[in-house]
């Protein structure tokens, strides 16, 4: 089953700036963990992020869960928005707040507006972030502050907090730079595993090759806001790294 396809999109930041992406077409069916890279600067954060129009595309159509994202106005974008999991490579937590109320701030966008404002959580959601902490190895701390923890930790938190959302699909902006290489692996592991769990697809825009080679079933490769590979991981040949790093001054 096909859960976003995107057709011709095109990106500028301004009227007269750049064209960050030219053109871009791919498709994500539900099982797909697929890793979009890339050299630096070639649009690869533009991309995740014109998913759900934190970035405005200036063309081209995005159908995400049978909506036409482009179309939407803001309350349907909002909507829309919920189902939709972030995770981001500096982890957007809440420093001064404990880890629970970090999890249960993923569900803010569900709550009333009364109960949100004090912080009042359904019963169900309270368990619910309890077994996430337990599935991401963090019920020894859920009481602790969020900048308490460990960089890989912290992330650990940002998956939690993106699955109250019940996503049906996952938006990973670097969830592994900030993150040493032995981090790296365990976060992208537990990613990995977990979206398959929930039978949850996700699109995963990551610098490290060898990373994503090895967690991610397809890749799209991107060079100066064009794709220039699309496919299983095991037909990425040297060849096409090659073509998709050729500009990259090493
Ligand atoms: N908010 C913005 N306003 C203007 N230009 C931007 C903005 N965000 C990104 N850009 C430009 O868009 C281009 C692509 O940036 P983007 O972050 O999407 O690339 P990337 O492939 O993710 O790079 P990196 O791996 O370095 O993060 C860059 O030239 C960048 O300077």
């Amino acid at each position: 089953m096909t859960v976003l396809s995107v057709t011709g999109l095109k990106v500028r930041y301004s009227a007269k700036g750049p064209e960050i992406l030219k053109g871009i077409d791919f498709e994500v069916k539900s099982d797909d963990f697929l890793a979009i890279i890339g050299p630096s600067g070639a649009g690869k954060s533009t991309l995740i992020r014109a998913v759900n129009r934190l970035v405005e595309p200036t063309a081209g159509e995005i159908i995400l869960l049978d909506h036409n994202v482009c179309d939407l106005n803001a309350k349907q974008l909002r909507e829309l928005r919920r189902n939709v999991g972030m995770i981001f490579q500096e982890f957007n937590l809440i420093n001064r707040m404990s880890v629970m109320d970090n999890v249960l701030s993923g569900r803010l966008g569900y709550t009333g507006n009364m109960r949100s404002l004090f912080r009042m959580f359904p019963k169900e959601d309270v368990d619910q972030a309890l077994y996430y902490l337990d599935r991401v190895g963090l019920s020894d701390h859920i009481n602790k502050r969020a900048d308490e923890l460990s960089g890989g930790q912290r992330q650990r938190v940002g998956i939690a907090r993106a699955l109250m959302q019940r996503p049906k699909l996952l938006l990973l902006d670097e969830p592994t730079s900030a993150l040493d290489p032995k981090i790296s692996r365990e976060v992208m592991g537990l990613i990995r595993d977990i979206a398959r769990e929930l039978k949850v697809p996700a699109l995963c825009n990551i610098h490290d090759v060898q990373l994503a080679k090895e967690f991610c079933n397809r890749i799209i490769g991107m060079q100066d806001g064009y794709k220039k590979f699309d496919g299983a991981t095991e037909t990425l040949k040297d060849s096409d790294l090659e073509e998709i790093y050729a500009m990259e001054v090493l």
